[in-house]
């Protein structure tokens, strides 16, 4: 029987997601745990790679941490893995207006899931998942980090306004989780 595999996030709205995308068809048992990890600076795959050793570190069994970055291609992929701080500075609004100079809005919303399978010698395996869309101002519910600035191609409503069903069938965790979702396939 394997180890239950650990989540280890400091954000509730993640793990909702986490827990309604995979449903029941996981094959290993997952529980999560709430820590609030270092934010790491570097490249996106540099950045997530650290982040599960570290959590590996604190919780000495197999591990799954997530990263998630919003790249504008203007500002060649910035603020990529520091959304999260430039969020919380300027919120959606601000993160729009900082497009405002520039004609190109298109970003890419990117998740990199990083599994580490518990032994000392484990090498960390990283599941990347990429939601191509225009920032724009913002539109629907604020509950959930820039999901209001965020609008898919191929889409009139931002993340924020899609029923949670219609988000987590095209977005950047669905698409990562599904490649992690197929490697831990018994
Ligand atoms: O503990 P961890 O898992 O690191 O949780 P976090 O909230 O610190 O998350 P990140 O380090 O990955 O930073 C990503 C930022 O983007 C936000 N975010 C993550 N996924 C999102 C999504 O699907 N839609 C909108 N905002 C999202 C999140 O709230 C953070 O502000
Ligand atoms: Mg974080």
């Amino acid at each position: 029987m394997s180890k239950p595999i650990t989540f280890v996030t400091g954000n509730s709205k993640k793990l909702e997601e986490v827990i309604q995308i995979l449903g029941s068809d996981f094959p290993r048992q997952l529980v999560s745990r709430k820590l609030d990890l270092p934010e790491l600076q570097g490249e996106i795959n540099e950045v997530s790679i650290l982040k599960a050793k570290e959590a590996h570190r604190q919780v000495l069994g197999p591990v799954v941490v997530e990263d998630t970055a919003l790249c504008f291609n203007s500002l060649k992929g910035l603020p990529g893995p520091y959304i999260k701080w430039f969020l919380e500075k300027l919120g959606p609004e601000g993160l729009y207006r900082l497009l405002h100079g520039f004609e190109d809005k298109s970003a890419q919303a990117v998740c990199t899931f990083a599994y580490h399978p518990g032994g000392e010698d484990d090498e960390v395996v990283l599941f990347q998942g990429k939601t191509n869309g225009v920032i724009v101002s913002p539109k629907g519910p604020t509950d959930f980090g820039w999901d209001a600035c965020f609008q898919p191609c191929d889409y009139n409503i931002t993340y924020a306004e899609m029923p949670k069903t219609e988000k987590n069938k095209i977005s950047h965790r669905y698409k990562a989780l599904d490649l992690f979702r197929n490697y831990i396939k018994p």
